[in-house]
């Protein structure tokens, strides 16, 4: 059986990050990919210029449009841009007894820009995150979710992700991507009576825009067929690799995308070919990794 996944985010019309780079995942997981929109941002890989968040009546419209009609096996929850959406977010969520909810509290995109009124952070941390299996804060996230103002280590990890999770998420991925200067990018998945570190060789490179939406995204795709350990460890495998491939790209001249589907565009020429019976393998798409340019 195939699995519905729903992102409930804002949009990134360069498609790199919000509910873009959520289908992409979700898809790239084999899950199948739907989303409800909270606002519309104009965006690209340099910064945000602006947004439109959506009426929350219209959220909840779309978010009913789906679970009136779909079996939805997963949640994501992005951006929600002020504390009105979050309100209607988590009203629909409880009366259409959603699970395996992946929440990433989106507050400020690499660039630096605001993508969350103030006022959202309180309803996020009272309304959302105790409806939340996995909740994804950054470091600079975590930091407000808690009003500390941390030195980060890898211990300081330890201490905040313990305090995250007393505001009511069954599971905290405490992501270190933003802890520059240690080799390796370090995660903490933090559930009950577990901690576990998941570690990666930090990648030299600016396309970057988009890896928390992608890392969070891939976990509620795989959510309702693993445990949560095993779609983190997963997930960040793969948001690895998209990362890695990130520069076969050539999106924008400021943060660019992940390289979302980099193992299926390797194999696209090859099954083109036996698709269409032509032993042809002539593609406008780069068969090797860092090739393209
Ligand atoms: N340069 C990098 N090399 C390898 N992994 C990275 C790098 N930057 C971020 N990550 C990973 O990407 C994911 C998202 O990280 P982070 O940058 O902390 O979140 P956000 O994108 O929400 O700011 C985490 O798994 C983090 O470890
Ligand atoms: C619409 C939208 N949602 C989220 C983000 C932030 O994405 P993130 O994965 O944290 O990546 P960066 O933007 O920080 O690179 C966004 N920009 N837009």
């Amino acid at each position: 059986m195939t699995m519905n996944i729903l992102s409930i985010a804002g949009t990134d019309p360069t498609g790199g990050a919000g509910i873009h780079a959520d289908i992409k995942a979700f898809s790239a997981m084999g899950g199948y990919a739907m989303a409800a929109i909270t606002a519309v941002v104009a965006q690209n890989t340099r910064g945000v210029r602006s947004f439109v968040a959506l009426d929350p009546s219209f959220v909840g419209d779309q978010i009913d449009a789906v679970f009136d009609d779909v079996r939805v096996d997963a949640v994501k929850i992005g951006m929600v841009a002020n504390a009105r959406i979050v309100e209607t977010i988590a009203q629909r969520l409880y009366a259409h007894r959603a699970g395996n909810i992946v929440l990433d509290p989106v507050m400020v995109a690499k660039s630096g820009d605001h993508l969350l009124e103030p006022d959202a952070v309180a309803a996020i941390s009272e309304l959302l995150v105790p409806l939340a299996t996995v909740t994804t804060p950054n470091l600079p996230e975590a930091d407000v979710l808690l009003g500390t103002d941390a030195k980060w280590s890898l211990d300081a990890m330890r201490t905040s992700a313990v305090e995250l999770r007393q505001l009511g998420s069954e599971w905290i991925l405490l992501k270190g991507g933003h802890l520059h200067g240690s080799a390796q990018s370090v995660d903490l998945l933090h559930g009950p009576q577990t901690t576990i570190e998941l570690s990666a060789p930090r990648i030299r490179t600016r396309s970057d825009h988009g890896t928390g939406c992608t890392l969070s995204a891939a976990i509620a795709a795989l959510l309702p067929t693993c445990s949560v350990e095993d779609s983190a460890r997963m997930a960040k495998a793969y948001l690895h690799g998209a990362l890695a491939a990130s520069e076969d790209l050539d999106v924008g001249h400021g943060h660019g995308p992940l390289h979302h589907f980099h193992q299926l565009w390797r194999e696209l020429p090859r099954s083109l070919a036996e698709l269409s019976g032509t032993g042809e393998t002539t593609t406008t798409q780069s068969a090797e990794h860092g090739n393209s340019r």
